[in-house]
Order: C-alpha cells, then structure tokens, then sequence
C-alpha cells in the first residue's frame, strides 16, 4: 500500500508517554484512537536475518527516536510521513496477501507507538509468525514471535558531516538515546531475540564485543553467537558492494553470523521491497 500522504508525525518521537505524538503544525489529521501511522504496507521477502528468504507481510509504522545518518527508510526517521490507519484496516491489509504466514512489523521505530501492541496480539492471535524489527531501546509485553533487534553503534551517530538533514542537531540525542542495557536485557529474556548489529568496518567490533559482555552479564537467558548477527551497511548495492567483504571476514573471524540484505541485492533502494 503506498502511502501518499505527507502529514508528518512529531518530529522528535519522544513524548513523554513513549507514544509519538500528531503534534507537528504540518499534521492536520487527529489520529484515530486506537491507529498506528503507517508509512507503508507491502508483501516481500523478508532480507535480513533468520529468516531471510521467507515471504512476508511488512508493515511499517512512521516516527522514530533515534536518528541513524544511514537509515533506510528516511520518510520514518528524519521526514517522517504517514497515513493513519486503525488496527481494523491494518489486519485486514495484512490477510489480503493469502499466501503470507510471516508478519514483520517494523519502522521507524515501532515499538513507539502503544498500539503496536494491540496490532501484534490480532495479528498473533490470527496465526500469524511475528517478527518485530527494532533498535532495542523499548520493551513492550506482547506476543512477539522474533525480536530481531539492531542495537545501534556509535556508527550510526548523525555528527554534523554525516547528517542528512541538517548539522549534527540530533547527535547528542541519538547518542544519549540509542542503548538501554535494560531494555534490551529484558528483550533477550523474554523473546526469542537476534540481535543485528550494522557493521561497516573493523573498528566497529569493540563495540559490539562491549556490548554483549555487558548483556551476558546482565541477562538471564543465554545469547549464544549464532543469535549475533554482523549486517553490511549500506542502503544500495553500490554501498554494499564497499562493506560486505569486510563484515563477511569479520563474521568468520568471530563466530558471528554474516547477514544478506537480499532486498537491496534484488531491488536496490526500491520503495516496498
Ligand atoms: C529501518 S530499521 C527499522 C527498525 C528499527 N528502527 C531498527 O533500527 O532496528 C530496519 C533495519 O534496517 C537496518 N538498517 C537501516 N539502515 C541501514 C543501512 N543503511 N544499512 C544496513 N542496515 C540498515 C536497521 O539496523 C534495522 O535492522
Ligand atoms: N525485504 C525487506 N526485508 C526487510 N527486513 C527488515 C526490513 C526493515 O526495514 O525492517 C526489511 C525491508 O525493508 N525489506
Ligand atoms: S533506529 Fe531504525 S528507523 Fe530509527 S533512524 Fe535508526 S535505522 Fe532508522
Ligand atoms: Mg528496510
């Protein structure tokens, strides 16, 4: 489903209750009680992870509150555009696609949204398999099949010669915001998790390396290394012509799982895909 319209969600994506808000002057719609702003709604291969190959419903909810200087999907982040739609109108785009078993909802960042929650125990509760795509910083109860979380480094950080939009107005945030030890602790207790981690070079392996002590320690459950995943960045074939090597031999060097993106070898950049 393409969404043509441009109203745009909060551009902070950080109100207080976690929800984002309608509250940007260029947003005219009131958002229905019980809706999610959708950016878009297609049925593809799922690219990334586990799982990559399976057919899949997307549906992928606006606003975001973390800013990655390479995020894919810029009309949820840094330009966020939406049509609301209600849980009802949702499922029922969802079914249209009769041969689709697996759900992927992602964003932007839909764990956000209050709703998302409602729209994960319909879609559960219609015999859907749900993976939920997320940058990790929020937990929400719900019946969640896969959390397939991208905690994000300290490469994604917009500073001012690699922000998109502007000069770097969003680094401090993104920085302050992007782990939470707790939240993702409880992720990985409560889920069957893959954590994803976008990788363009060496330099980046520290980091993640850091990071997993810190939730080995912290964690109940187990994260075996075949739940790490290293994923090439790059939004286009000719980015990921430049990183997957790299990101190949670094997964082979530690034990960690190597990533495609299948739909950006198949479809580039394409919307939906
Ligand atoms: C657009 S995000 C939406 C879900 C959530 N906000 C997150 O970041 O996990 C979906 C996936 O795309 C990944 N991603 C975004 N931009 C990327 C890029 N340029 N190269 C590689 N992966 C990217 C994210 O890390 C995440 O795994
Ligand atoms: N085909 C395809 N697979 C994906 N897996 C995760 C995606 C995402 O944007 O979250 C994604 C996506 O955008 N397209
Ligand atoms: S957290 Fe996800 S949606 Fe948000 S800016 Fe980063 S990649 Fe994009
Ligand atoms: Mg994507």
């Amino acid at each position: 489903m393409p969404v043509s319209s441009d109203a745009a969600v909060d551009r902070d994506g950080d109100a207080p209750d976690g929800n984002i808000t309608d509250g940007d002057s260029t947003d005219t719609e009131s958002p229905p009680e019980d809706g999610l702003p959708i950016n878009e709604l297609f049925y593809s291969l799922q690219g990334e992870g586990r799982l990559a190959g399976t057919p899949s419903v997307f549906v992928r909810t606006s606003g975001c509150n973390l800013r990655c200087w390479f995020c894919d999907s810029y009309h949820t982040s840094w330009e966020p555009t939406h049509a609301w739609q209600s849980i009802d109108e949702i499922v029922d785009a969802v079914e249209g696609y009769d041969e689709a078993n697996h759900v992927v909802l992602t964003g932007g960042e839909p764990l956000i949204h209050d709703a998302a929650v409602d729209l994960i125990e319909r879609l559960d509760a219609a015999g859907y398999h749900v993976t939920v795509e997320t940058n990790g910083t929020i937990h929400r109860d719900a019946p969640i099949d896969l959390a397939s979380v991208s905690p994000k480094l300290s490469n994604s950080t917009p500073t001012a010669e690699r922000d998109p939009a502007g000069d770097g107005e969003w680094a401090e945030r993104h920085d302050d915001r992007r782990i939470d030890l707790d939240a993702l602790t409880a992720l990985v207790a409560d889920y069957e998790t893959q954590l994803k981690f976008v990788v363009a070079d060496d330099g980046d392996l520290p980091e993640i390396l850091d990071l997993l002590d810190r939730l080995r320690d912290a964690a109940d459950a187990p994260i075996p290394d075949d739940r790490v995943l290293l994923m090439p960045e790059g939004a286009t074939r000719e980015r990921l012509a430049e990183t997957r090597e790299r990101v190949a031999d670094l997964a082979l060097e530690h034990g960690f799982r190597y990533t495609p993106r299948l739909h950006v070898d198949l479809w580039n950049d394409a919307p939906e895909t």
